[in-house]
């Protein structure tokens, strides 16, 4: 039993590519459900601190439990993996793949575990996934999860995403534990793309606060930032059920309520008018302007995310932008 309730077949040798927060936090949650993990930081000094049971730069404060093997050889690491999470951030996949490659195991699900869509390109993460490791199924875990609550073992409740809806009922079994609680679902670009956009509200929220708009603005922005997120989803091809799920509205609420997200610290700081370099990292910043540029060439009306963007890259600021979002011409409220 993996303490969920019900039976899984027993543990899997699971390679976590990745000794960051997020990394870390799932090595932690797979070690629960019963797996043999190995996690692979390509900093040694990360290495040497899980093997003392701490990450002190990513998640400082949080005791890990004995049983991660750590390793900074991404060919040791993935040697007779059963299952793959990678968990750098959206923009580091490519690399972090193409690295991975040469030892990658044949056949074995790739699972994928960071938020954003690539800068440059504008390819969701599993399409990268797709054109680097075509030979592996692909599948996203997502959904409102901050790392150290994961790690810390609180209750969470995420989704498990691929095309093929058995794999997805299968990793869900496998990955869900006591107090991790695993959806299936075999919308993967439903859940890619609220798990991407969601930063870039988290951001404007942020803002808002930072900025001293008052509450109301905040649950405007939130609420008309959700259709905008609805229409792109809506532009991929995502179904509007996945973008109400955990992926979607769950993690726009989680992370535009609270400064214990990364990207809602950004905003915050930004709003402030505070130094924004050396803070952590919010995803949301390179998937605002590849996000803009998507809504700018498919036509797809989405003004909070083009002001975040112009925020970001310093063209307008956050009273221009206000100013402009509220005088739009009116519509009726359904006109999504
Ligand atoms: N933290 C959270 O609460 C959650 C995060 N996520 C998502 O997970 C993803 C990762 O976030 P998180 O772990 O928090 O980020 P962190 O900033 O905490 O850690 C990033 C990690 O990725 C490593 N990395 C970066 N580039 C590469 C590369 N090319 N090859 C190998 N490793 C690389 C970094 O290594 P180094 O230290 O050497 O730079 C570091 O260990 C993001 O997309 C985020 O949105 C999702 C849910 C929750
Ligand atoms: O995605 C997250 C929680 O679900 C983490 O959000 P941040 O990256 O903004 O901290």
């Amino acid at each position: 039993m993996s303490g969920s309730g019900h039976k899984v077949p027993s543990g899997w040798r699971i390679a976590v590519l990745g000794g960051g927060a997020w990394g870390t936090a799932l090595a932690l949650a797979m070690l629960r459900a019963g797996h043999f993990v190995r996690l692979y930081a390509r900093d040694p000094e990360t290495v040497t601190a899980i093997d003392r049971g701490e990450n002190p730069r990513y998640l400082p404060g949080i005791a890990l439990q004995a049983g991660i093997v750590a390793t900074s050889d991404i060919g040791a690491a993935l040697d007779g993996a059963d299952c793959v999470l990678a968990v750098a951030p959206a923009q580091s996949l490519r690399a972090m793949l193409a690295t991975a490659k040469a030892h990658f195991p044949k056949d074995v699900p790739l699972v994928l575990c960071a938020k954003g869509i690539e800068r440059d390109t504008g390819a969701l993460l599993s399409a990268i996934a797709g054109e680097i490791l075509p030979e592996n199924p692909v599948a996203a875990l997502s959904g409102p999860s901050f790392a150290t609550d994961v790690a810390r073992g609180l209750p969470t409740a995420v989704v498990v995403a691929a095309g093929n809806e058995g794999l997805a009922a299968d990793l869900a079994a496998r990955f869900s534990a006591q107090n991790l609680r695993c959806y299936s679902s075999d919308d993967l670009i439903g859940v890619e793309i609220g798990g991407a956009l969601k930063n870039v509200f988290a951001i404007a929220a942020g803002a808002v606060t930072g900025a001293e708009l008052g509450a109301s603005a905040q649950a405007a922005m939130v609420t008309r930032g959700f259709v905008e997120l609805r229409r792109i989803g809506a532009a991929f091809g995502a179904r509007p059920e996945t973008l109400m799920g955990l992926s979607g509205l769950g993690d726009l609420l989680l992370t535009c309520s609270s400064a214990q997200s990364r990207n809602f610290a950004y905003g915050l700081a930004l709003g402030q008018g505070k130094p924004l370099a050396g803070l952590p990292l919010a995803e949301g910043v390179p998937t605002a302007a590849i996000a803009a540029r998507i809504a700018s060439e498919r036509n797809i009306d989405a003004p909070i995310i083009t002001a975040v963007a112009a925020i970001l890259d310093g063209t307008i600021t956050i009273r221009q932008a206000v100013s402009a979002l509220m005088t739009r011409p009116l519509k009726t409220e359904t006109d999504v």
